[in-house]
């Protein structure tokens, strides 16, 4: 990649009561569309609330385009950059969602009314909900309030898109709309995208991350994390006791993951394959994804 990177992340830390949630991370963000993968408890949430400014780290620091948020200047113009999809969205459900969405657009500082209600116009289209515009929060279905809060992530058009776990809760054909939402959001933006649906990974994003126990495991191209699965994804008619995973298949045979026996029918690897060998070796409550 030969573009600067927007984000530059050295040596981030936080730790809660002594135990590190984030355990000296250092990483670069490029445009387009990055994914976050990592088991319950990874440091995903942490890592994006630090890079949101929400949490400052205990150690380590990082810029987002040049500007440092450890210095109150720096923190504003980094604000300005960003748009954020926190894991639980907090709203006034009395609020319209034309409402709510202009509110954080007079946030961001969108002070001319006219061009103001054209931006929300604009990203509520984008996320599908210009038919329930002027219908209460509260009227909304949970994977539409979903929808209004990547709205309100989406205003003013920000560099930074930190999106976590947007897909969480919605059904198929929501998801897919917002796979299409997310990625022409990372066409000429740079967007982190925390989740546990490696499928989201695997058709949306042009890199990943895998973190566990709040320290980088993996960092590449899909392609890549799927290679690491290449020759470790066998089937057999029994569960292989010798597989770091395994399941039974809609088919009656048995998908493997691990090392496989001499001999053995080798699969075709995926992603998520290559996830779970990325995670192989941390302790089991963690590995057990
Ligand atoms: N405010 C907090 N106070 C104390 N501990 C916290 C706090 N926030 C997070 N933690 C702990 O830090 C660790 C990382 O949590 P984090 O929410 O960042 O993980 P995550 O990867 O986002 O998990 P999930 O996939 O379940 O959302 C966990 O052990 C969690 O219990």
């Amino acid at each position: 990649m030969t573009t600067a990177p927007t984000v530059s992340a050295s040596g981030l830390t936080v730790r809660y009561g002594g135990r590190p949630a984030l355990d000296d991370v250092s990483l670069c963000l490029h445009e387009g569309v990055t994914g976050l993968l990592g088991p319950n408890g990874a440091g995903k949430t942490t890592l994006l609330r630090v890079l949101a400014t929400a949490v400052p780290a205990d150690r380590g620091s990082f810029t987002v385009l040049g500007h440092d948020p450890g210095t109150a200047a720096g923190r504003q113009e980094v604000r300005r950059l960003l748009g954020y999809l926190p894991q639980t969205p907090g709203f006034h459900p009395d609020f319209t969602a034309f409402a709510f969405v202009d509110y954080v657009a007079i946030l961001k500082e969108l002070t001319d009314r006219a061009g103001r209600h054209r931006e929300v116009r604009r990203v509520l289209e984008a996320v599908g909900l210009s038919d329930v515009r002027a219908r209460r929060i509260k009227r909304l279905s949970g994977g539409m309030r979903q929808r209004v809060a990547l709205a309100a992530a989406l205003v003013g058009d920000p560099r930074l898109l930190l999106l976590d776990e947007p897909t969480v809760g919605l059904d198929p054909e929501q998801r897919m709309r917002f796979r299409e939402v997310i990625a022409e959001a990372g066409e000429g933006r740079t967007v982190l995208l925390s989740t546990h649906q490696t499928e989201d990974v695997a058709m949306l994003c042009h890199r990943v991350i895998v973190t566990a126990h709040g320290r980088l495991r993996f960092e590449g191209t899909p392609a890549e994390l799927t290679a690491r699965a290449a020759g470790r994804v066998w089937s057999s008619t029994e569960r292989d006791p010798g597989a770091r995973a395994g399941w039974r298949t809609g088919m009656g045979t048995f998908r493997n993951v691990g090392d496989p026996p001499k001999g053995a029918e080798l699969l075709e690897p995926t992603l998520e394959d290559g996830y779970l060998l990325v995670l192989d070796g941390e302790p089991a409550e963690v590995a057990s994804v």
